[in-house]
């Protein structure tokens, strides 16, 4: 079997090594643009001898009802288009992959950040309760949103479309779509949240629709080996409650998306940053590789995994990659620490949302670390 160390193929992306930066938000993005900052960050990750062999970037909005925090960047106009593409060509020119995470936060955002102060869309108008949003007016509780209009859905369908035709424009060598973490994706596929008696509400497979139909449009754009899926099947973060039956209804998805051929589906096991385990707060263990089965194609983990961990499930076949997040804030050279069982220097996590270079690129490699010590 092969190591965390070894090359592999999800799909038309042809990887030194299994290991993945996972998409980190991280609000150095003012105007919605990317900059020189985020330039230097993501080249310190990307050299695949040293750090990530592929980087899947932060979120990024495919629309201004997408954005539900100041300084995110988009992909849904020619500027914010071409503001990217000093940062992938910085990531190719140290040999390095990216692909662009496509992002609509649904009700995770406010009045404040919506077009002319409206409410945000959701599949419903259930509000995300005690979810707080980063507005240019402070921290603000979540709006109520209203419930997407049937006659609104092939727009939004549309804007994931264009902004993977963007990302390719870019300079990304693909896309990956979040479905994850309670945005409006998962609002859609969770019944917790969707109660709509449409064509997208009720049964599983009418609130996987907009999923498979946003993964459908995209990979027919792109093409599908240069086309991904985040997906969460438990996790609550965003104050998404669990969906009535989470192994039906993400087995479902991933059996549907098996025909398309996508590059790769990566799962957060447990809750996004949190414990994996949620036993003791009353939720059924999920069964991920029964979902692995259903989908059939690359398979890629996240959350919480430590060196060991990803050694041991690369090794046993139980994943083709693993996405590692945190460490790769303080961790440029994770991929090297990771390979030679160096120290893995620990986050400070009040400098994660700041705006400038502190806690952002001036968290120092290796060498860089035994230079300064001299
Ligand atoms: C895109 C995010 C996610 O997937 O949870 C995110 C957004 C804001 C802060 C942390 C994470």
């Amino acid at each position: 079997m092969p190591t965390l160390f070894d090359p592999v193929q999800l799909g038309d992306l042809s990887l030194a090594t299994r290991i993945v930066m996972s998409p980190l938000t991280r609000t150095r993005a003012p105007g919605e643009l990317a900059n020189d900052l985020m330039r230097q960050y993501y080249a310190q990750r990307a050299n695949p001898a040293t750090g990530a062999a592929l980087i899947i970037s932060e979120a990024i909005q495919v629309c201004p009802e997408g954005r539900g925090y100041i300084d995110t960047p988009g992909l849904y106009t020619p500027e914010q288009t071409a503001a990217w593409r000093p940062v992938t060509d910085a990531v190719h020119a140290q040999g390095g992959k990216i692909i662009a995470q496509l992002w609509h936060v649904g009700r995770i955002s406010h009045n404040l950040l919506q077009p002319g102060g409206a409410a945000p869309v959701s599949s419903s108008d259930k509000t995300a309760e005690g979810v707080k949003t980063r507005t240019h007016e402070g921290a603000k509780l979540a709006s109520q949103p209203r419930p997407l209009r049937a006659d609104e859905i092939p727009g939004v369908i549309a804007a994931y479309r264009q902004a993977a035709r963007n990302a390719i424009a870019a300079g990304f060598d693909g896309v990956q779509v979040h479905g994850a973490n309670g945005y409006l994706l998962e609002q859609f596929l969770r019944d917790s949240i969707n109660d709509r008696s449409d064509a997208y509400g009720g049964s599983i497979e009418n609130r996987a629709r907009l999923l498979l139909e946003v993964m459908r449009a995209v990979a027919d754009e792109i093409g599908a080996g240069r086309t991904a899926l985040r997906l969460s099947p438990i996790t609550p973060a965003n104050a998404a409650p669990q969906d009535s039956d989470a192994q039906a209804l993400y087995t479902y998805v991933a059996a549907q998306l098996a025909p398309l051929k996508l590059a790769f589906l990566e799962v957060v096991e447990g809750s996004t940053g949190g414990p994996r385990d949620l036993s003791d707060q009353g939720v059924k263990p999920f069964d991920y590789a029964a979902m692995r089965a259903a989908f059939g194609g690359p398979w890629m983990v996240n959350n919480g995994y430590t060196r060991q961990m990803a050694l041991d499930v690369v090794a046993a076949g139980g994943a083709d990659a693993v996405a590692f997040g945190r460490p790769f804030i303080s961790n440029p050279d994770l991929g090297r620490r990771l390979r030679e069982n160096a120290p893995i220097a620990p986050i400070n996590p009040g400098t994660v949302y700041l705006s400038d270079a502190t806690g952002y690129t001036d968290y120092p490699t290796l060498d860089e670390a035994a230079a300064l010590a001299k």
